[in-house]
């Protein structure tokens, strides 16, 4: 790969059955890949001996060249400068803030050092394209953030970009994720991060290399769903974090200790999995009408479950199940929470075949006299809804922060399109309409990250119940403003990608795959309309009770 060339070595490669050509002053061997290039052999020939970045940039976005670059590339131009030797100091330290500079007759309010501490910025971070990141990404101040987070991003992206990106398209065709990049999810110690509560480092000997476990906050979280979001996979992130991050929370938080020690370690270390299973083919956001039952044996000892569930993300992987069931007639005041194990028989999971999330297994389950056993209640009895609303705000949140990437992903596709393909003679970016569009998505994602990045501190020093009330209708709230916000990202993005958004792959992949996953996250976790309604009935039910008065 450090072989160097001159344009003339490379110009002596320049026939079909002998092919270079260089791209970015790197030079690659195309001899034999050029039979199975998806853009045709021919074209690639016309350009053999050749310069062909511009060409390439045309038809492919960096993706293709990290795939391929291993495979390919042979060596670098001579005239190409050596890579960088990496800096002493490593580029995630923090540097001195940065002080905007004062314009010539304007008075700049000069901040105090107790200020500047709190609000810190940081060294700029990824491609610094307006609003295809948190600001906090491109050095603008912010009160939320502090070294450990700057370096678990910086850790998650580095295995993120190497081992998921390049494959992500790959494996939503599949309709599956490699076992082991779910294990590596265990090994890097992200599972245990992922559960709402502080790192549970007595369950796992497993760590987050950047950050010790006394100092996992929801920030870290946040940021870890945010990292892996960027993949523009719903699928993808469903696969990793979808059921464990809404099926594991009840487990951690409400089980009796001795479950919590028998099937802990395992579920963090990602060598089990479990999913949440609420939904039923008749009861969706509806919970109390659940008819899924579980009845206690004549001895006491075991729960008999017969019922479906339907629309369940990972069951088909899952080892438990986190099921609530029926366990009186009382409505909401007789449903249960039981962690249900496949070991125990009775289970039969299928495949259903969705509009979206392909990757993530959406599940249809059948129980049939499947015995549990009462120590593996979570919760008490017929008092599982508490259990149930109290992971909702978890489970929200969770597809806030994804949807909220998401649009971003839509965005930032828009942009780095929009520069480089042309209509009418003048670039995408340059027409006015088009720059219309994305100001639209932009105001929408910052409006909606803001109001995410306060309700995420708020759910870090509220207790859980206090959370459950005074945030429930907020979180309900930027859950759809968050879906719509992903919903109109998508479309607008597709409109700017045109026919590449409408077949799948190749540079529009990620918004075509993006706008098939769109209402997997505004129906699930409480539809749109439910949430928005629930987001102000909430709200004035705990502000009566806070003392408003009207
Ligand atoms: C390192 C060299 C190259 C690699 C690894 C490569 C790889 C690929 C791949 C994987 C695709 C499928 C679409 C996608 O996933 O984006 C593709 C499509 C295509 N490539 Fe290449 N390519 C290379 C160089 C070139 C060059 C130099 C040209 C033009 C001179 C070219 C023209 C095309 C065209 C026209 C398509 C079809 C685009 C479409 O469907 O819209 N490729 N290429």
């Amino acid at each position: 790969m450090s072989q160097r060339f001159s344009t003339v070595d490379v110009a002596a490669h320049n026939i079909a059955d002998d092919l270079y050509i260089i791209v970015d002053e790197d030079v690659y061997d195309l001899t034999k890949f050029a039979d199975e290039h998806p853009g045709g052999k021919k074209i690639l020939t016309r350009v053999a001996g050749k310069d062909a970045s511009k060409q390439f940039w045309k038809y492919h976005n960096e993706s293709i060249l990290k795939k391929y670059q291993k495979q390919l590339q042979v060596g670098s131009l001579d005239t190409k400068a050596a890579p960088p030797t990496p800096p002493a100091t490593p580029p995630s330290q923090k540097k001195e803030p940065v002080k905007p500079e004062t314009v010539s007759g304007a008075i700049a309010p000069q901040p105090t050092e107790a200020a500047a501490e709190e609000a810190e910025s940081f060294d700029s971070y990824g491609d610094l394209i307006p609003y295809a990141d948190p600001s906090w990404y491109q050095t603008y101040h912010s009160p939320y953030y502090n070294e450990t987070h700057v370096a678990l991003r910086e850790e998650v992206r580095v295995w993120v970009e190497e081992k998921i990106m390049p494959n992500v398209t790959e494996w939503d065709e599949a309709k599956k994720v490699p076992d082991e990049i779910y294990k590596e999810m265990g090994d890097r110690g992200y599972l245990a991060g992922l559960l709402g509560i502080h790192y549970p480092a007595q369950y796992t000997d497993k760590r987050v290399a950047s950050v010790p476990p006394e100092k996992w906050d929801h920030f870290h979280e946040m940021i870890l769903t945010d990292e892996l979001s960027r993949t523009g996979s719903g699928g993808l992130v469903w696969n990793l974090i979808g059921g464990y991050g809404i099926g594991g929370p009840p487990v951690f938080k409400f089980a009796k200790p001795e479950l919590i020690k028998r099937i802990g370690p395992g579920l963090l270390s990602g060598d089990k999995r479990i999913c949440l299973a609420i939904t039923e083919p008749d009861a969706g956001s509806d919970v109390a009408g659940l008819t899924c039952e579980a009845k206690l044996s004549e001895d006491g000892k075991h729960y008999i479950v017969n019922g479906e569930k339907k629309w369940i993300t990972n069951g088909i992987w899952s080892d438990y199940f986190t099921t609530a069931v029926r366990t009186s007639n009382k409505g909401m005041n007789g449903v249960s929470v039981l962690l249900i194990e496949r070991s125990a028989g009775g289970v039969s999971t299928r495949r259903m075949d969705c509009q979206g999330v392909w990757s993530s297994g959406t599940t249809y389950i059948t129980f049939e006299d499947v015995k549990v056993p009462v120590e593996n209640l979570i919760g008490k009895e017929n008092q599982g809804f508490k259990v149930v609303m109290t992971n909702f705000n978890h489970e929200r949140i969770g597809i806030i922060i994804q949807s909220v990437r998401f649009a971003r992903v839509c965005y930032e596709e828009s942009v780095k399109y929009a520069h480089k393909r042309k209509t009418f003679g003048k670039k995408l970016i340059d027409h006015p309409v088009i720059r219309l569009k994305l100001a639209h998505m932009a105001r929408q994602i910052e409006a909606s990250y803001n109001w995410l990045e306060n309700l995420v501190y708020q759910c870090q020093l509220m207790g859980e119940t206090e959370a459950m009330l005074k945030l429930g209708g907020a979180i309900a709230s930027l859950k759809a403003q968050s879906t719509t916000t992903f919903e109109f990202c998508a479309r607008e993005a597709s409109q700017i990608f045109g026919g590449l958004s409408y077949s799948r792959g190749g540079q529009g992949a990620k918004v075509e795959r993006l706008y098939r996953d769109v209402r997997a996250y505004a129906i699930p976790g409480g539809s749109e309309e439910i949430m928005l309604d629930l987001s102000i009935r909430q709200a004035l039910r705990v502000h009566k009770v806070l003392g408003m008065k009207l």
